[in-house]
């Protein structure tokens, strides 16, 4: 089965929504991952983002971004191998609303400072999208309410809403302690948008090989999360995927970035059904986790982030503290 790519240049034409709308259906239902070709999100801003997502893990020192570890409001730095998993990739978080970020600017390494604006719109560009694409879900599930998934992703709430730059640093030499890049993992959220400058991901086939994801320029690779394939009732794929020493050796260097769109807190994940005949889903397995119908999407967060990122630190940490543990989400 092709991997899913879909061209989204006619999606706001009524004439063409339902055309579309079914097409990214088909590869949320198979794969749970797709390409989308002709997006809204112009390309001189994810250049942008990219030149400063090198600038700053390049060329800044260890030292003018550690002591900023990722907080409980999900702002910060978190090193590599630092993670539970020894991941070999750093990434730098930036959650909440517009506004947040300059407002928590001591969470922030100083090279981020003045660019928090630039930052909000490009997350509002991304969230922009996620909510068109929540709209093809909804049809594609034949729900009454085509903006009911929609609804439950305002982009004002709390930090789900997360925008992630990750760097897969090169070395001279592999290093010792771990053997993956970014181990095997579904997301936990509803929808993720991945910006990659070179190939390097794998993902899950339905077949259950594991396949390179497609990287081709200007295209967004799209993947859904734990939470909407719980909601859906598994009928929308939460697929695993990882980065291997493999397919990004410890000599080449990868940038990628991803924006993670939650619903929020308070939804309940309550499985739709599709008829009267459909059983109900009673419970939902993935990442080391085991979740229940009726859970909330704040409480599910709170679990994923003890089981993934262990304690967490304080918020607005200005001294140097140990890294939370930062991995897959
Ligand atoms: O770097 C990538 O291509 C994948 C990133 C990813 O899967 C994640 O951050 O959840
Ligand atoms: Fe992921």
């Amino acid at each position: 089965m092709e991997f899913p790519i879909v061209d989204i240049e006619h999606l706001d034409d009524p004439q063409c929504q339902l055309d579309i709308a079914n097409h990214i259906a088909r590869a949320s239902q198979t794969w749970g991952f797709l390409l989308l070709k002709n997006h809204p999100i112009p390309q001189q801003d994810v250049g942008d983002m990219f030149s400063l997502a090198r600038q700053f893990f390049l060329d800044e020192s260890e030292a003018a971004k550690s002591p900023w570890p990722v907080n409980t409001d999900s702002i910060g730095y978190s090193r590599a191998l630092s993670d539970r998993y020894k991941d070999d990739k750093a990434s730098m978080w930036f959650a909440g609303k517009a506004g947040f970020l300059a407002h928590n600017l001591p969470a922030l390494p100083p090279f981020w400072h003045t660019y928090t604006a630039q930052i909000d719109d490009f997350k509002q560009k991304c969230h922009q999208l996620i909510m068109k694409l929540l709209v093809c879900f909804a049809i594609a599930m034949d729900l009454p309410d085509r903006d009911f998934f929609a609804k439950a992703h305002s982009e004002d709430i709390g930090n789900g809403n997360v925008l992630r730059m990750i760097c897969y640093p090169a070395r001279t030499q592999a290093p010792l302690d771990t053997t993956t890049r970014m181990s095997s993992h579904s997301d936990s959220g509803s929808v993720t948008l991945l910006f990659q400058t070179c190939a390097g991901l794998e993902v899950e086939s339905p077949s259950g090989a594991w396949v390179p994801a497609p990287c081709l320029p200007g295209h967004i690779l799209v993947n859904l999360g734990d939470a909407l394939a719980f909601w859906s009732g598994r009928r929308l794929k939460a697929t695993r995927h990882r980065v291997s020493f493999a397919t990004v050796p410890h000599d080449r260097e990868r940038l990628s970035m991803a924006y993670f769109a939650k619903a929020a807190p308070e939804t309940v994940l309550q499985p739709l059904r599709s008829g009267a005949d459909d059983e109900p889903m009673r419970e939902y397995k993935a990442n080391g986790l085991t979740i229940q119908p009726g859970i909330t999407v704040g409480e599910y967060s709170r679990l994923i982030m003890e089981s993934i990122y262990g304690a967490p630190v304080e918020p607005n940490a200005q001294e140097p503290r140990s890294p939370t543990a930062a991995s897959a989400a």
